[in-house]
């Protein structure tokens, strides 16, 4: 049967008046792997702290293996949950071998104590952690990521049922943390170790936990498997950034590509642009206006072209084509279908052709503003019809020459046009 290993229930945490959590419930089963994910300062360390009885909740209840946390005695404690704090620093000249033994304190008491076997537990953390050959080196002259592993292996030889890891990879170049969350893996498969890691990196995260809580605002935001959590209706609004979350085959994960950070978001989101665009031209604006909070359409592009890329990955709806072919019909009617959903309409500055004048066309269907880049008399269409038609729409149309985007922006989508 599953056994309840670690029990939160509405904890409030505070430093002084700074509230940090608050009616914070969370419960971890024997066995889970769970990343604790979330941006700065909401509270990671802090829950670490409460776990271990550094810090008192103010309000509320932590069991540890059905225990109230506060009746266990520190040994008692220290059996059921290790710890990989964020820093690690000891005052005196102690070795990586005294560090590591140091995890067989809880052990060495009274009847339990057995020194030849906390000899062969602490042999066998550092062979596991690959740091053996730092046995005898002091432990302050490390580097940080050898100490990193040295700390890992002290917690691993403390035998608790539970390791907690605060950022166990911050120090370590990407071998080393792919190897250190490797072997906590192999802990949790194959000793049930249940591991609870906080961690900066979502795609490390997403890759070695079952499971994921989000935390936000003194609470937990979203908790589940990887793949419900790496969303980026979560995500994106917790760490403020513009993002693409996509399956990553290989790993057979969700996969953020963080895009840019959200600095200027408009206050009215619920605008709608229709770009058109192609060969290159909308990957600047594109971006911009995606990170502005604005909804975007766009077409007809062709498949593998890099708007086309770009609208892919951002997960832009719009109107394609074949590669290097002229524009069907098929993508003219989805491009008219998305164009006149539209508040706004944005020419990116295309050269058009007679492969693509139906983009031209297409706008004579808008049934709202068209903004167009200035070309200052390079209008090199090849076909006549192209400068016939620019003409009937610039009739027809509510049509605006813009020398750039930020006078598309300020125009339409900040509204400075009303
Ligand atoms: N000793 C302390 N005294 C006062 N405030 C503190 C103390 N430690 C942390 N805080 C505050 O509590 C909040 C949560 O801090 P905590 O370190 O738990 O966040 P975190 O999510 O682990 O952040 P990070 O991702 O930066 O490590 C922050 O606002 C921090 O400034």
């Amino acid at each position: 049967m599953v056994k309840n290993l670690l029990e939160m229930k509405d904890v409030k945490v505070a430093y002084g008046d700074h509230t940090v959590l608050e009616n914070f419930t969370m419960s971890i089963d024997q066995g889970e792997f769970v990343g604790i994910i979330g941006p700065n300062g909401t509270g990671k360390s802090t829950l670490i702290k409460v776990i271990t009885k550094i810090l008192e909740a103010k309000e509320g209840y932590v069991f540890l293996n059905g225990r109230n946390n506060s009746t266990l005695t520190r040994r008692e404690r220290a059996k059921l949950v290790s710890v990989v704090p964020q820093e690690f620093t000891v005052d005196f000249d102690f070795n990586a071998y005294d560090i590591v033994m140091m995890g067989r304190n809880p052990h060495q008491y009274g009847k339990e104590k057995n020194l030849a076997r906390d000899h062969d537990i602490v042999n066998e953390a550092m062979v596991m952690t690959n740091t053996w050959q730092f046995k005898d080196r002091l432990f302050n002259e490390l580097s940080g990521g050898e100490r990193q592993r040295i700390i890992i292996a002290r917690a691993i030889a403390q035998q608790a049922d539970l390791i907690l890891l605060d950022e166990p990879t911050s120090h370590l170049d990407v071998h080393h943390q792919l190897e250190v969350l490797e072997l906590v893996k192999r802990l949790n498969r194959e000793r049930n170790t249940t591991i609870v890691a906080v961690l900066h990196d979502i795609n490390m995260a997403a890759r070695f936990s079952d499971r994921l809580i989000l935390l936000s605002n003194k609470n937990v935001l979203a908790d589940g498997p990887p793949d419900y959590v790496v969303d980026e209706k979560y995500l994106g609004k917790v760490y403020a950034m513009e993002m693409v979350v996509r399956n990553n085959n290989l790993l057979s994960t969700r996969e953020v590509i963080p895009i840019r950070v959200i600095k200027d978001r408009l206050d009215n989101t619920n605008i709608q642009v229709h770009v058109i665009s192609g060969g290159g031209s909308g990957e600047q604006i594109l971006e911009r206006l995606k990170s502005l909070g604005v909804h975007l359409s766009c077409g007809v592009i062709n498949q593998g072209d890099s708007d086309w890329e770009m609208c892919k990955m951002m997960n832009i709806s719009m109107a394609e084509g074949p590669p290097f072919s002229d524009i069907t019909e098929e993508g003219y009617k989805k491009n008219i279908e998305l164009i006149r959903q539209a508040d706004y309409v944005l020419v990116t500055d295309l050269p058009f052709g007679t492969g693509n004048v139906k983009n031209l066309e297409v706008l004579l269907e808008a049934n709202s503003p068209i903004y167009m880049i200035r070309r200052e008399g390079r209008f090199d269409y090849t076909e006549g019809k192209a400068t016939e038609l620019l003409h009937q729409i610039q009739e027809e149309k509510i049509f605006h020459w813009i020398d750039g985007y930020d006078e598309f922006i300020d125009l339409a989508c900040k509204g400075d046009a009303l």
